[in-house]
């Protein structure tokens, strides 16, 4: 008998039904940020790692294995082979193109679709209930992409959206009234990045908010400026690309917090691209961020909130945008 067998009598065979199990697709700056925020926040203990570049998938495999003793004896996996990623709860996707010189972002669009042909078929083969969480951009588009591919409810398909631009809003107010983040408000709705809505009307510090303090905040008449905050929101973003080349920590320690609402049922709110004809007077068919209930079945609610019209009519030409972009793609 082995050495094994010496050691250890067996009581009955391991199964992994583990209820648990996210897959990250895309080992670069984004995913790996991802699944080191999942493991270190404990919010899984199996992580599935898929990419197309063998050898650093193996690295990145490798490495974050070396690891386990500090988290939680998570069982970390990888292979270019999407076997490996059967009964994932939950799957982020990470992978994408980044845009070349001079591409236009249509080109790109349709080169991450033709990217996502591959990958979301195959996550949905060897995990049919699972939520997919896309977070490769342009990520509203691209979740509509991967709903269409899919084939799921549009419950079990959610876009990062605003999640990120959320968070630094709150960072960014945080630092201007020397309050946590976590008790400075404020919802940044529709599209993700350049051409996001913040909804001033909502933004408040233990339920006080600044409009009833001050009509004029948010708006070019307000004379300390708090419009600005958005404008930074959207400026660090390109500060960041300009400073380090890409953004990693953030995005996926907002992923992390998404997957442990999810995944722990919590119904905790969070601003995520989700499917919006019908709302707020849209009538295409696109994603667009709105604050949406969060649970192990996807998004199960909406928050209706109340918009100004100059905020709907931003979600409207976002909206228009988005589904002449979709209307040219080719699945
Ligand atoms: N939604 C947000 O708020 C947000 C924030 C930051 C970055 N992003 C987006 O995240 C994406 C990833 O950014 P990054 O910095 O990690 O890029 P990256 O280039 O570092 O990583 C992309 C990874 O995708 C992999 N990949 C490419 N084709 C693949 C395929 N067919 N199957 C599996 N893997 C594949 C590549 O091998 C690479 O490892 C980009 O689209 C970026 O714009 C979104
Ligand atoms: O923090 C980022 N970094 C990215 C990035 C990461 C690696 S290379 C570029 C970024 C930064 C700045 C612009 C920009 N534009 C873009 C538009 C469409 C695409 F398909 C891809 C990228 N993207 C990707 C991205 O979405 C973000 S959040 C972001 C971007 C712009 C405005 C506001 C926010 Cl909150």
């Amino acid at each position: 008998s082995t050495l094994k067998e010496k050691l250890l009598s067996v009581v009955a065979e391991p199964i992994t039904t583990g209820k648990n199990k996210i897959t990250v697709v895309g080992v670069g700056q984004v995913g790996m940020a991802c699944a080191f925020s999942i493991l270190t926040n404990n919010v899984s203990n199996e992580v599935v790692l898929i990419d197309v570049m063998a050898d650093k998938l193996k690295g990145e495999m490798m490495d974050l294995q070396h690891g386990s003793s500090f988290l939680n004896n998570a069982r970390i996996n990888a292979s270019t082979d999407y076997a490996a990623t059967a009964n994932s709860s939950l799957c982020v996707i990470t992978a994408g193109a980044r845009q070349r010189e001079g591409e236009t972002r249509l080109d790109l669009v349709q080169r991450n679709t033709d990217i996502f042909k591959g990958i979301i078929p195959q996550l949905v083969k060897f995990s049919p209930n699972a939520i997919l969480l896309v977070v490769s951009n342009p990520v509203d588009i691209l979740t509509y992409v991967a709903w269409k591919l899919s084939g799921f409810p549009k419950n079990r398909v959610i876009g990062s959206g605003t999640n990120l631009d959320s968070a630094r809003f709150r960072f960014l107010l945080s630092q201007k009234l020397n309050v946590a983040p976590t008790s400075c408000h404020g919802w940044i709705i529709g599209e993700h990045g350049d051409t996001s809505v913040p909804v001033w009307s909502g933004v408040n510090v233990a339920g006080v908010r600044l409009r009833d303090l001050d009509e004029n905040v948010g708006t070019e008449k307000d004379s300390e400026n708090f419009g600005d905050i958005h404008k930074q929101v959207v400026q660090s973003a390109y500060k960041v690309i300009q400073l380090k080349g890409y953004t990693s920590w953030a995005i996926g320690l907002s992923i992390s917090n998404l997957a442990s609402a999810i995944l722990r049922n919590s119904g905790q709110v969070h601003a995520v691209s989700t499917m919006c004809n019908g709302l707020h007077g849209i009538s295409e068919e696109v994603f667009l961020s709105v604050p949406c209930v969060l649970g192990e079945s996807g998004v199960t609610c909406i928050v209706q909130q109340k918009l100004t019209q100059k905020e709907q009519d931003l979600l409207k030409k976002s909206a228009v945008a988005m589904h002449d972009v979709q209307t040219g793609l080719k699945f």
